[in-house]
C-alpha cells in the first residue's frame, strides 16, 4: 500500500474512533490479495487503491458505529458478503468475534476463504449458500447474535432474510446508502411481520469522502413465523410491504 493509501486508511479509521496502526500489515495484505484476485476473476468493481481503502475497508469498518459488534464470542453472519465485505475488515479489527460470511456465489467465497487463511483470521468461517436456505436450516436458524449486510437488498428483503437467523434479542445491522422514507416505512412493517423492530436509524457520512450512509438496526423482539423466509428468490421478487423498486 502506498503511503497515501496508508494515510487514508488511518484517517478514515480515526474518524470512526479506531486506531488500525497495528493491523496495517493485514490491511496491506488484503489489498494485495484483492487486486491480484480481481485481475483473474471479477470480484469487485472497485479497482483503485483509494477506492478499495475508503469504499471497502473504511466503509466496512463504519459498521462498528454504535458498538453493536463489540463482544468476545459474538456470532455474526454476513449475508451477501461478496468479496468479503464487511466481514474481512471487521475480522481484522475484531479477532475475538466469530464471523460467518455467506454468499451464493462460490468463486466469491473461495476468495474470502483464501484471504481469511492468508491473514490468519481464525474466527472466519465462510459459507456458500443462500440466506433463504440457511434461514430454514435448524443448524443456522436462530443461531446468530448479529446479522450484518452491506449493499445487498432493500430493507424489507433484508428483514425477511436476516431475522430468522437471529437468536431472540439478536440484532440485524444493515449498512446502506441514503434510505428513503418509503423504504424505511416498508422495512419497519416487514420487521414487525418477521419478529423484529427497528431500534436505530443512524445517518452519517463516510469518513474522508463524505458520502451519505445509513446503519439501520433491527432487534429480534419475538419469534419469526415458520413461513419465513419464503423460498429462494421470493423475498427479492415479492418483498414484504414494498413495491417501489
Ligand atoms: C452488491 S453485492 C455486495 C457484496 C458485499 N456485501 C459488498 O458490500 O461489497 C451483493 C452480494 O449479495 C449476494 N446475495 C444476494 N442475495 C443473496 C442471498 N439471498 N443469499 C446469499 N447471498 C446473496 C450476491 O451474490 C452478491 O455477491
Amino acid at each position: 500500500m502506498t503511503p497515501e493509501g496508508q494515510a487514508l486508511l488511518g484517517q478514515g479509521a480515526a474518524e470512526l474512533g479506531l486506531n488500525v496502526e497495528g493491523q496495517l500489515p493485514q490491511f496491506e495484505q488484503l489489498l494485495d490479495l484483492l487486486v491480484e484476485a480481481n485481475s483473474r476473476v471479477n470480484l469487485t468493481a472497485l479497482k483503485t487503491e483509494s477506492d478499495i481503502v475508503l469504499k471497502h475497508f473504511v466503509d466496512s469498518l463504519s459498521c462498528l458505529r454504535g458498538g453493536h459488534l463489540d463482544g468476545a464470542g459474538l456470532r455474526v453472519l454476513d449475508i451477501g458478503t461478496g468479496a468479503g465485505f464487511p466481514t474481512l475488515p471487521l475480522a481484522i479489527v475484531r479477532p475475538e468475534v466469530a464471523f460467518t460470511p455467506l454468499d451464493s456465489i462460490r468463486k466469491k467465497i473461495d476468495f474470502v476463504r483464501s484471504a481469511a487463511e492468508a491473514l490468519n483470521l481464525t474466527g472466519v468461517t465462510p459459507l456458500v449458500g443462500r440466506a433463504e436456505t440457511l434461514g430454514r436450516d435448524p443448524e443456522h436458524r436462530e443461531r446468530y447474535d448479529r446479522v450484518v449486510c452491506r449493499a445487498v437488498a432493500a430493507l424489507p428483503i433484508l428483514a425477511e432474510l436476516g431475522l430468522p437467523l437471529l437468536k431472540p434479542g439478536g440484532l440485524l445491522v444493515a449498512q446502506k446508502g441514503p434510505i428513503s422514507e418509503e423504504e424505511l416505512h416498508a422495512g419497519r412493517r416487514a420487521a414487525g411481520e418477521v419478529g423484529g423492530g427497528v431500534t436505530e436509524v443512524d445517518a452519517f457520512t463516510l469518513p474522508v469522502l463524505g458520502d451519505a450512509r445509513t446503519l439501520v438496526v433491527i432487534e429480534k423482539v419475538g419469534p419469526t413465523p415458520k413461513k419465513y423466509p419464503r423460498r429462494e428468490g421470493v423475498p427479492n421478487a415479492q418483498p414484504l410491504f414494498w413495491t417501489a423498486r
